[in-house]
């Protein structure tokens, strides 16, 4: 059999369900063995995936993450996107299959499909139904909601609201859900060249004020940027509300202790048009360039596999990130899997949700480190050694800068 192999980003329950995805392929067909290996983080995975390409060691396939999709998408003669890849082993690409909020995350800009969409999730609003039920209250739809119901969840005993990216779910996601303009240039979409953040709007400076108080007051708290500090308090019943990935079902079905559902991230009702689908979340595999014809044969063979409705609706059972085929979609339905589990559909159902200007996407340089730059600054925020202000007037100073400097290295 021709080897191929798989770098990937994901720990826990879901890098154990990689690991079953590629046993499905193997035991599939015996023409090519699948070999996944994880790389850490996804920020490790996309580090390591470069590289290596640098060094001509590259893996057959790389997970790349949302944020850096502008990294690997631009970086010169490393992928052969997925389309061609497809198509060249004699199948046919039919864009309209995937969902809408997939079609653009990852396509270059005639709509060819660079990556291909694989794990895709929704920042999306887990409920601690016991902690609703003894405050007496409903799940918020807005902000505004949440403000109202707050001070009750804090009387009944919980930390009303606490969540585990902030750069994900209250930045980016924030202007998909309030549609309102992430960057210049289409979102950073038509051009890398002069690309400028847009992160002093003053929704997004109030959406980061409001946080403040309510953190001042006790409504929300804040441990950090660790993504497992932040959803332990839910698992262990002391939060009422936490922003997750619907990405994290899976896991948390298992470590939860007491009955929870899902809802949609929350907008602002008082921003005009806010309420439109968010950004996708997760990330998609890239085919690495250099490889022979049998490997990316191979390769070729495992993304159709993975686009498969059985395995689509297996990995989408198993983790909660969304079926990214609407055929997928429709078998999930027929098998009364969210009559089971309705909290399973939230995530898709958000994606889904008419989509606004400027809930597409975003595609920006050196995003990652960008990242780094706001979670330094949040940071600072939540222990009180910068206003809201200041720090987005430095992220913004400091993001258009590594822009500039992605613009002149692969623009
Ligand atoms: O936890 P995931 O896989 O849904 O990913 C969340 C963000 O999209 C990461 O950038």
């Amino acid at each position: 059999a021709t080897d191929i192999t798989w770098w990937h980003g994901m720990a826990g329950r879901n890098g154990e369900v990689i690991n079953e995805v590629a046993q499905k392929f193997n035991a599939s067909q015996t023409a090519c063995a699948l070999t996944p290996v994880s790389k850490g983080t996804y920020e490790e995975a996309l580090a390591s995936g470069i590289a290596a390409f640098r060094s001509g060691e590259q893996p057959n396939i790389l997970q790349v993450f949302d944020a850096g999709a502008a990294t690997i998408i631009n970086a010169k003669g490393a992928v052969i996107p997925a389309e061609d890849l497809i198509t060249k082993a004699g199948y046919t690409f039919d864009r309209n299959a995937f969902i809408d909020g997939v079609r653009n995350f990852y396509a270059d800009a005639d709509g060819k499909f660079v990556g291909m969409p694989f794990n895709t999730s929704a920042p999306i609003m887990y409920v601690n139904d016991e902690a609703l039920k003894k405050a007496g209250v409903e799940a918020p739809k807005t902000w505004e909601e949440f403000e109202a119901i707050a001070p009750k969840l804090k009387e009944a005993g919980y930390i009303p609201l606490v969540q585990s990216q902030l750069t994900w779910q209250f930045t980016e996601n924030f202007f998909s859900r309030n549609n309102i303009q992430f960057a210049t240039n289409n979102n950073g979409y038509d051009s890398v060249v002069d690309t400028q953040l847009k992160v002093t709007d003053p929704n997004l400076v109030m959406m980061f004020d409001k946080l403040k108080a309510w953190a001042d007051e006790g409504y929300f708290a804040y441990y950090g940027a660790g993504w497992n500090d932040n959803q332990k308090m839910f698992e262990e019943n002391k939060a009422a509300l936490w922003i997750g990935s619907s990405g994290s079902f899976g896991g948390l079905t298992k470590t939860t202790q007491m009955p929870f559902s899902a809802d949609f991230l929350p907008y602002w009702g008082s921003i005009k048009g806010a309420g439109t689908s968010s950004f996708i979340g997760g990330a998609a595999l890239f085919a690495m360039s250099g490889k022979t014809d049998e490997e990316n044969k191979c390769v070729a063979d495992f993304f159709q596999f993975l686009t498969s409705p059985e395995i689509q609706v297996f990995y989408h059972e198993a983790t909660g990130y969304v079926a990214i085929t609407k055929a997928a979609y429709e078998m999930a339905k027929k098998e009364g899997y969210y009559e089971k589990t309705p909290a399973a559909e939230v995530g898709i159902k958000q994606l889904m949700l008419p989509a606004g200007e400027w809930s597409k996407g975003y595609r920006l340089g050196f995003y990652p480190q960008i990242r780094e730059i706001m979670e330094r600054e949040y940071g600072r925020i939540f222990a009180n050694e910068v206003s809201v202000k200041d720090a987005f007037d430095t992220i913004e100073k400091e993001g258009n800068e590594l822009l500039a400097r992605f613009a002149k290295t692969d623009g």
